[in-house]
């Protein structure tokens, strides 16, 4: 995505500046940064002498090394000791190495190198915990009120004092509260009104058949109607009760691998702002057109949940080069997707499902339909502000979750993830207490299983 990665006010990932090192359950991650330097942390120990820690140093200083963090205590094992925890931050591996070797023959002590990250093998943090996403908040791509000189709303001081209400609403939500309520102006409606009464007309021809089973629920349950824009906290509750999927509020655009993170959780970052009423058929932008008439009728399914959850499980901590080809398959998917249903294409992908103009213009011929390969579809550059010119036929919804599995398992990630619903955090699989207790739950649910098989018999 070409807005992507200019963050207004991010604080972490890929800020530059002093690594962070985060310690969550015991493990530690360091977080992403721009400059590739190494990260080099020891422990050596020195007799207690005058000058011994002076000329360690110079070792460090001769090599143009910078220490960015240093500790000291006595030794344990040896009363004549003393024990120094430091950290480096080096860009000439080379240096480093000569480094090591010096402490290794000239310093009394022992040396115990803890670890040496290259850049590109260190792990880039990600949440560990649904409240974590709280961290999100003030990290979008371009403020909520601040829009692009090409938006229709750009010029229109109402619409934009109206976007900043929204925005503040989403900057000062936390995890688990309830979603503040919105009154939608009468101009705000009529926009709202305008969407929902044309596309439902296109839905039975256009949208695929998981989308056409939802929507009446979402009529009859959630107060979906012409006349109604439906608020995001009854939303919420309603998918939580389908398949466990959450909203929250958000003042714009993520960045890929934040908003993917989300979905991990189960949790989706919705916006509540509408459209600027001058184009009700198209939109640059997310809004709550998009999010409640294209994304949230597919995620009350519970396969394409699923689906959803294993792009951001596959996200977490993956490298930036592999976020950017999720994010696009992610794209060509969950947003602009395709699907083959019996012998027709639908629709599936919400950005489609959400705009009347390109929910028509995306099955007739204009656009180039092609098969959906992740290995391929993850690097087909896609415009953002316009309508596609290149969409993905899935075969099916299952064959679609089935690719995009087997492509997430060619990440190269040291450690498995899951997400434990019960205690809504993400467990990192790289201990074997760990397997032994994802062991015995497969053992149980497998009981359950055979039990309720001898039952049907
Ligand atoms: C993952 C992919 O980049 C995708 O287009 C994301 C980016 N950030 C987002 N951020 C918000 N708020 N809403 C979205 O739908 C998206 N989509
Ligand atoms: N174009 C979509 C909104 C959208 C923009 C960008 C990405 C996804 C969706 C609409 O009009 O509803
Ligand atoms: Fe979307």
């Amino acid at each position: 995505m070409d807005a992507a990665d200019k963050r207004v006010n991010g604080d972490h990932g890929e800020t530059p500046g002093e690594p962070v090192v985060t310690t969550r359950r015991g493990s530690m991650y360091l977080e992403e940064e721009t400059t590739k330097s190494e990260v080099f942390s020891c422990i050596f120990s020195l007799k207690q002498e005058v000058g011994a820690l002076a000329k360690t140093l110079r070792l460090f200083e001769e090599k143009g090394i910078n220490l960015t963090h240093i500790e000291s205590r006595p030794s344990r094992n040896n009363k004549e000791e003393y024990e120094f925890f430091i950290n480096v931050d080096s860009s000439c591996s080379q240096a480093l190495d000569q480094v090591v070797v010096g402490l290794r023959t000239q310093i009394t002590g022992l040396v115990h190198e803890l670890s040496r990250n290259k850049q590109k093998d260190t792990v880039p943090w990600f949440p560990n915990d649904i409240q974590d996403l709280d961290r999100f908040a003030n990290q979008i791509l371009s403020y909520g009120s601040e829009l692009e000189s090409d938006h229709p709303g750009f010029t229109d001081t109402v619409y934009r004092s109206r976007r900043k209400e929204f925005a503040d609403i989403a900057y000062n939500y936390r995890h688990g509260q309830v979603i503040p309520k919105v009154e939608y102006t009468e101009m705000e409606k009529v926009t709202w009104g305008t969407v929902f009464q044309e596309l439902k007309t296109l839905y039975p021809t256009h949208a695929c058949r998981e989308h056409n089973r939802v929507f009446p629920l979402l009529e009859k349950y959630c107060g979906y109607r012409q006349d109604n824009i439906p608020q995001l906290e009854e939303i919420s509750r309603f998918l939580q009760s389908c398949t466990g999927f959450r909203l929250r509020p958000v003042a714009g655009l993520l960045s890929s691998r934040d908003f993917l993170a989300g979905l991990a959780f189960r949790v989706f970052h919705s916006t509540q702002y509408i459209r600027h009423g001058s184009k009700p058929m198209y939109t640059p932008e997310p809004d709550i057109c998009h999010e409640l008439l294209g994304h949230v009728p597919l995620f009350a399914d519970p396969s394409f949940a699923q689906f959803s959850q294993e792009i951001g499980l596959a996200s977490l901590g993956a490298p930036d080069e592999f976020i950017e080809k999720l994010a696009t398959v992610y794209w060509f998917t969950v947003e602009f997707g395709l699907c083959k249903q019996g012998s027709v294409i639908k629709a599936y992908g919400a950005g489609l499902l959400s705009s009347f103009g390109e929910l028509q213009y995306c099955l007739t011929d204009k656009p180039q339909l092609c098969p959906f390969e992740p290995e391929k579809t993850s690097l087909q550059k896609y415009p953002i502000t316009e309508f596609q010119p290149v969409y993905f036929v899935a075969e099916s919804f299952e064959d679609a979750k089935e690719r995009v599995r087997k492509f997430a398992a060619t990440i190269p990630r040291p450690f498995t993830v899951r997400y434990n619903a019960y205690t809504q955090s993400i467990e990192v699989l790289d201990n074997t207490q760990q397997l032994r207790n994802l062991a015995e739950n497969i053992n149980n649910e497998m009981g359950l299983l055979c039990n309720a098989l001898k039952k049907l018999e």
